[in-house]
């Protein structure tokens, strides 16, 4: 099958590397200079001990796409941009988004693609640099349909074993559980700078993710909290000594996902008349930092 991967971060390198063995795999890439590295090193992911580069084709997205099946992994500050100016470029059967937060859901009535499907992944990938990506937590990617036909996916069951696929039949509740995990994990540690372990392990930094978490929940009127609750504390221990992927961008200076994370929260809360005064003031405070970072680089 060919398919075309929109973003060579870490969620891309991997999703390309999982999947060029047996389909004809092209990674669209921001910078042309990224494009040129892959075509001439090869694509290198790392996963324990182990190393393999794979041979891959990647071109820079400046002109029309045309594959069978499109995954896009770019944050969610970037892909507002391709939605809103560049979707006629994505010609495709099906297309599969990748993103964390719920930010995209709205701009779907407007792609055009028969085949829409949502996913969440729940990997950890680590970009080393523009043809490396390590592989630091083997978990699964979850993913639902939105809009079409399962079938059109139908070749994710056979993928790797390092990198399955899972189908959930309710893609609203996938990402609002995938949402609450990022909500309370992502802004805490990146204001806190903490990993992620010390929100469970500290227990006042647990008391304050606990009354973020109850505050969201009722904003979506969330059904099974404890479970996620409990849920959002196993995410904690089993990454125990992850840095966020908020905090890492806190770090370097770069823009965060807290729009599609954490105001989309308080988007609902407003329309909902729900008061969200705890998401309202954390994210107040993660701006700042990030506005701060981004200033001094
Ligand atoms: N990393 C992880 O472990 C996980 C990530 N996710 C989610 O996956 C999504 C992607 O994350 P991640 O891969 O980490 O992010 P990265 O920042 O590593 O990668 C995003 C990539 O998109 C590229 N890009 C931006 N704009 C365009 C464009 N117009 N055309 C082509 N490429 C473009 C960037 O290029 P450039 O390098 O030139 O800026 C960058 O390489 C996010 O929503 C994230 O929350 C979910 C779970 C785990
Ligand atoms: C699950 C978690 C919190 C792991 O660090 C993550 O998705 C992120 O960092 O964005």
């Amino acid at each position: 099958m060919r398919i075309g991967i929109v973003g060579g971060g870490a969620v891309g390198l991997l999703t390309a590397a999982y999947f060029c063995g047996d389909h004809d795999v092209t990674i669209y890439t921001r910078r042309n200079e990224q494009a040129e590295k892959l075509c001439t090193h090869g694509l290198t992911v790392i996963c324990g001990n182990e190393r393999t580069t794979h041979r891959v084709h990647a071109e820079p997205f400046v002109r029309e796409i045309e594959e069978e099946m499109l995954f896009i992994a770019v944050k969610q500050y970037d892909l507002a941009n391709i939605l809103q100016t560049r979707i006629h470029m994505l010609q495709a059967n099906a297309i599969m988004f990748l993103q964390n937060g719920m930010g995209h859901v709205s701009y779907l009535p407007h792609v055009p693609h028969h085949h829409i499907a949502l996913a969440v992944v729940e990997h950890g990938a680590l970009k080393i640099d523009d043809t490396t990506v390590s592989h630091t937590g083997v978990g699964q990617t979850k993913w639902s349909v939105w809009r079409g036909e399962k079938e059109a996916f139908s070749f994710l069951s056979s993928t790797n074993n390092r990198f399955p696929f899972q189908y959930v039949d309710d893609w609203e509740a996938m990402l609002l559980e995938k949402l609450m995990v990022n909500v309370a994990i992502n802004p805490l540690t990146a204001l806190l700078r903490v990993p992620n372990g010390m929100l469970v392990t500290h227990e006042p930094y647990r008391q304050a993710m606990k009354q973020l978490f109850q505050e969201v929940a009722s904003v979506f009127q969330l059904e099974q909290r404890e479970r996620i609750w409990k849920h959002i504390e196993t995410v904690c221990r089993q990454t125990a000594a992850n840095r966020s992927s908020m905090l890492r961008d806190i770090e370097s200076g770069r823009k965060t996902e807290l729009d599609a994370i954490l105001r989309y929260v308080i988007e609902r809360a407003n329309e909902r008349g729900v008061p969200a005064p705890i998401s309202t003031f954390l994210y107040a405070l993660v701006k700042g930092k990030q506005l701060e970072g981004e200033k001094e680089r």
